[in-house]
């Protein structure tokens, strides 16, 4: 209620501000502090920013803790800001012995309650979304960021997502996995595509599985879902796919996989022991890191099926 309470209200969000914990970000970049587990800088505005604080007035509401208090964020190198002009990186990096790093990879080098943080961070749609697609006229946002919308204007537009599923096969004692030419070297994760307009999660984890693989799912049951920030914002909706192992011959579309292939509980185990590759390193079979639903899926799997095998 609290943070719908500052969504709605644009008094009580300017109010929250000088009391709550701000993310910084250099254009889409976070600021992590440089300590050995990385954590999140939130900072003490009047010693980083300097005198200009008008710039807070730019920040965007991302959350609050239990505790009542409210999360900001603001990109200090936003090119659009309508208080203040964009801050030199290195200085705040100096300032603050932090580092911006890449979403990507702040993702997923962050602990499990903060790397959400960091994909609730609406800063890439208030960028891309400057013009109201109606009028073609410039748009504002509310104070907390929650919408954007043009004067006199009843449209109001709310930061979007695209659904997708993301399906883990199985066959019974083996799960598929696949890879797209454009993942890293040796990445294979679970089959993923986005929902078509009007299709169910059931329809589009069939028509995905079909379409990829050749394969027909029996039977769909849900698992977990992610909002996952990379490249736009989708909606991961985690699923397993069973199939009939009499009707599991392969046949992949390489127009959408390089790759896809079965795996059995012993290489699946095998795999999720591997640390993603560092530039350089020999090729390896590796699955989708820590944070990445495509792994809460395979390890899902892999503890049912020992379940199953004890
Ligand atoms: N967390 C994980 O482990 C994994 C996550 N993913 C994510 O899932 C998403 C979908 O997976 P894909 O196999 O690429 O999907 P996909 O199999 O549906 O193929 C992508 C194509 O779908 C079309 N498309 C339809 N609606 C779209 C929309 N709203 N936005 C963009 N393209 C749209 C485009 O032509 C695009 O090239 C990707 O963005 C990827 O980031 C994919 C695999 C693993
Ligand atoms: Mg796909």
């Amino acid at each position: 209620r609290f943070l719908n309470h500052l969504k709605e209200d644009d008094v009580a969000c300017e109010e929250a501000v000088s009391n709550s914990d701000l993310m910084l970000f250099h254009s889409l970049k976070p600021l992590l502090k440089k300590n050995r587990d990385r954590t999140l800088s939130s900072v003490l505005l009047e010693s980083k920013l300097g005198a200009d604080l008008s710039i807070i007035r730019d920040s965007i509401l991302i959350g609050c803790s239990d505790r009542g208090s409210a999360h900001f964020c603001l990109d200090l190198g936003n090119t659009m800001f309508v208080f203040s002009a964009a801050v030199d990186a290195t200085a705040v990096e100096e300032e603050c012995a932090a580092m911006f790093v890449d979403l990507r990879k702040s993702f997923f080098l962050l602990s499990k309650s903060e790397a959400p943080l960091v994909s609730q961070a609406l800063l890439r749609w208030h960028q891309t979304h400057r013009f109201c697609s109606f009028s073609g006229k410039p748009t504002k946002r509310n104070r907390s960021g929650s919408q954007r919308f043009t004067e006199g204007s009843k449209v109001i537009h709310y930061p979007q997502m695209s659904p997708v599923v993301i399906a883990l096969v199985h066959d019974g004692s083996r799960c598929l996995l696949g890879r797209q030419a454009s993942f890293p070297p040796g990445f294979y994760s679970a089959l993923a595509g986005f929902c078509d307009m009007g299709e169910n999660v059931e329809e589009t984890v069939r028509r995905e599985v079909a379409e990829e693989v050749g394969l027909e799912v029996q039977s769909v049951t849900y698992s977990c879902s992610q909002h996952w920030p990379f490249p736009n914002s989708s909606f991961m909706i985690g699923c397993f796919a069973a199939i009939s192992p009499a009707h599991s011959q392969l046949s992949v579309d390489h127009s959408e996989l390089e790759d896809a292939r079965w795996f059995d509980l012993r290489q699946i185990q095998a795999g999720l022991k591997i640390a993603p590759p560092k530039k350089g390193d020999p090729v390896v079979t590796w699955f989708p890191p820590r944070h990445a639903i495509g792994q809460w899926l395979i390890a899902e799997w892999a503890e049912q099926q020992r379940h199953h095998l004890t």
